[in-house]
């Protein structure tokens, strides 16, 4: 077995986001489409006997022991057993509280890399299951299909929406959910869709039009972005995203795109470049 392997991290999307309902602990009830890009973080694993799990790359803002890839590491340690330990280091791209996953993308790449080093075997849905203990998005990156994900996120039915060239614009501030999600004027009542209606309807994101209130660094990424094509927020944003039939249109779009907001070109993927890239550890 390879001591030291490099995988990615990809963003993910939500292609649309409705939110159904509240429950009564406070989590929302939603339906969201979820599809990955081929864009992303980048993290190398090399075991060690010592049991230690040890980050060497500092993230800006984030402790040591709060950082999602040292929690992951530990919870599925802990859950085996196992007494090897992780060196991780990552070349961080993803911009944090973006709404393009990053942090839960990290987790469960960590979920996947470390069962593998170690030969620790649980299967995918444990491994989904004890990353719904480090957040709601973690599932869906150890399961790698592009999914209807429902309930408060937890159901999935996989889709295959098609997979366009993205221009995906961040627009320089970091949007709490939390804050978001705790908000007296966010809706909460749109009627849950039948499944099979989803793709070949034209959805929207619920949180767009708070989000865009309360931030209005994303409410002009989204007025820039609509002069070139349909665009909207991605789960909570910051980031919004519009389709593009060729990729050197969308890189020629993101030309265009004024300081300080910053962007990138990407493609959708319904199979996770994770999973693409696990395939030859198999
Ligand atoms: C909205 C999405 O971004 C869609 O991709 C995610 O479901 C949120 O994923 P996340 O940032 O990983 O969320 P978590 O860290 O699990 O939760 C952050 C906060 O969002 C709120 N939250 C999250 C998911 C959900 N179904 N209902 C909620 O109300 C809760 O207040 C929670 O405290
Ligand atoms: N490895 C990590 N990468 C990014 N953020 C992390 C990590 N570990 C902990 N965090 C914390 O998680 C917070 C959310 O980061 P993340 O990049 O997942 O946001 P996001 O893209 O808005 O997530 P989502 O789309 O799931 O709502 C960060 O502000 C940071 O404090």
């Amino acid at each position: 077995m390879t001591n030291t392997i490099t995988l990615p991290s990809p963003a993910k999307l939500n292609l649309f986001l409705h939110i159904n309902g509240q429950l009564p602990n406070g989590y929302h009830e939603l339906q969201t489409l979820f599809q990955f890009i081929d864009y992303g973080d980048s993290l190398t694993f090399s075991s060690r006997a010592d049991g230690n799990i040890v980050l060497t790359t500092e993230m800006a803002g984030v402790a040591h022991d709060d950082n999602l890839i040292v929690r992951a590491a530990r919870l599925l340690q802990q859950h085996t057993d196992c007494n090897q330990g992780v060196t991780i280091s990552i070349d961080k791209v993803l911009p944090m509280g973006g709404g393009i996953g990053g942090g839960s993308s990290n987790a469960a790449t960590v979920l996947l890399a470390c069962n593998y080093i170690w030969n620790t075997k649980l299967p995918a849905a444990t491994l989904a299951k004890l990353g719904l203990q480090l957040g709601a998005d973690v599932p869906v990156f150890v399961h790698g299909k592009a999914t209807l994900a429902e309930g408060v996120g937890e159901k999935f039915t996989d889709m295959n929406p098609p997979e366009p060239w993205y221009l995906v614009i961040f627009p320089n501030v970091h949007v709490n959910t939390a804050t978001i999600f705790q908000h007296p004027d966010l809706p909460r009542s749109t009627p849950k869709l039948a499944s099979a209606n989803i793709l070949a309807s034209d959805l929207g994101n619920d949180c767009q039009k708070l989000v865009s209130k309360t931030y209005p660094q994303v409410e002009k990424a989204l007025r820039w972005l609509l002069e070139y094509a349909p665009s909207k927020l991605t789960g909570t944003g910051s980031c919004v995203f519009a389709s593009f039939e060729t990729q050197q249109q969308a890189h020629q779009t993101l030309l265009d795109l004024p300081e300080p907001m910053t962007g990138f070109v990407a493609k959708g993927c319904n199979t996770s470049p994770l999973h693409n890239a696990l395939q030859q550890y198999n």
